[in-house]
């Protein structure tokens, strides 16, 4: 495993020397643990990989983007060393300065424009094939940046207990943090887990059993559990346990949640796999997939990146545990791109979906600010 806060090491201290450094790293809490887990690749570059198989038997973290393509790969970050302690500490502080990094310019979307995005994927919404698509957009905080980066990570992690709390640094492929609700697969021993997430409300001091939900969001989250229903039945996984759909909190927010469950034995072929057609989920992309994807591709002015991607530990046993890569943003040098979408549906009111992502952004706006 890795882990271990040591007692000797402040871990701000220890995330600053590797945030300075020619490495890559990341640190993380798992959803209901405060245990800070560490890995770094001191040596080479990272793997680049097509398919999650290749990641298999070896200890690490893969980061990968929405949509692969040249510019945005997967990676994965073999675990040399995973203990906070002076020995990693003076063997990273002995590696070469980050090179300063060159960041092009984003596409910040106005409310007018976000709007009118909305009206145009609505035509298509409106016909038969497409039923639900995934709407983002980017907001930058000017006054934060780089030096920023460990005192939000670690607020993000004292702020969300129940989620994946994330820091993940790839020299020239950037700084990525983030808090997520969003589990993709977690593969423990025989257990095999994933969920379907969607729907999203202002939590505003209400008591979970307290908070009813309309047809539109119900429709949106059903539309992500049929999916990943047909991925558990091309696999052929039998006696997949359902629980849900719940209303679950993540911060001042609230989703509609289904569980799923098995024991069912996967191999790996079957599981890399799995994660191929699962990824991007209707909670992130849309329904059908295909279409959707064009969509976004069409409207959006932004590059996704690695939001809506997906990232996690993988342990040399076969335990693997992956997140959505959601609630995040990406640290530049003097600023801090925070990524927010929802899912948008026949039945969508662009000015409610534009307040949807304004309350989604407040929950890390509240902990960076
Ligand atoms: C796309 C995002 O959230 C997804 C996950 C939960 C609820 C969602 C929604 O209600 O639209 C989205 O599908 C995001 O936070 O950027």
């Amino acid at each position: 495993m890795s882990i271990i806060e040591g007692e000797d090491i402040d871990i701000h201290d220890f995330l600053n020397v590797c945030l300075g450094k020619d490495i890559a790293f990341y640190a993380f809490t798992r959803p209901d643990s405060n245990t800070l887990e560490f890995g770094a690749q001191i040596e080479g570059e990272t793997e680049k990989y097509d398919e999650l198989k290749e990641c298999f038997a070896k200890s690490g973290f893969v980061f990968a983007p929405f949509h692969a393509n040249e510019k945005y790969q997967s990676h994965f970050i073999r675990r040399e060393i995973s203990k906070i302690n002076q020995e990693s500490l003076q063997l990273i502080k002995s590696k070469a300065d980050i090179a300063l990094q060159n960041h092009d310019d984003l596409h910040i979307s106005s409310r007018e424009e976000y709007q009118a995005q909305i009206e145009f994927m609505l035509a298509d919404l409106k016909g038969e094939k497409l039923e639900k698509a995934i709407l983002s957009r980017i907001e930058l905080l000017e006054n934060k940046g780089r030096k920023d980066a460990v005192s939000s990570f670690l607020n993000l992690r004292d702020t969300y207990p129940k989620a994946f709390v994330f820091m993940v640094d790839i020299p020239k492929v950037g700084l990525w943090i983030g808090a997520t609700p969003e589990r993709l697969v977690r593969k423990c021993e025989s257990t095999f887990e994933t969920m379907a997430l969607a729907g999203t409300q202002k939590l505003d001091g209400r008591k979970l059993e307290n908070i009813s939900w309309e047809q539109k969001e119900i429709d949106e989250q059903a539309y992500v559990v049929e999916y990943i229903q047909s991925v558990f039945d091309k696999y052929q996984l039998k006696d997949v346990e359902t629980d849900g759909p719940r209303t679950a909190a993540a911060g001042n927010i609230v989703h509609l949640k289904t569980l799923f469950k098995t024991r069912a034995e996967i191999n790996n072929q079957e599981l890399s796999n799995f994660v191929k057609d699962l990824h991007p989920t209707p909670a992130v992309c849309g329904l059908s997939k295909d279409l959707a994807l064009d969509l976004i591709h069409r409207v959006e002015n932004h590059d996704r990146e690695y939001y809506a991607g997906y990232l996690g530990p993988i342990e040399e046993n076969g335990d693997l545990s992956l997140f959505v890569n959601l609630r995040s943003m990406k640290v530049l040098e003097n600023s801090m791109a925070l990524f927010v979408g929802g899912g948008i549906t026949a039945d969508s009111l662009p000015e409610k979906e534009w307040m949807e992502t304004c309350f989604k952004a407040q929950t890390l706006l509240n902990v960076i600010k």
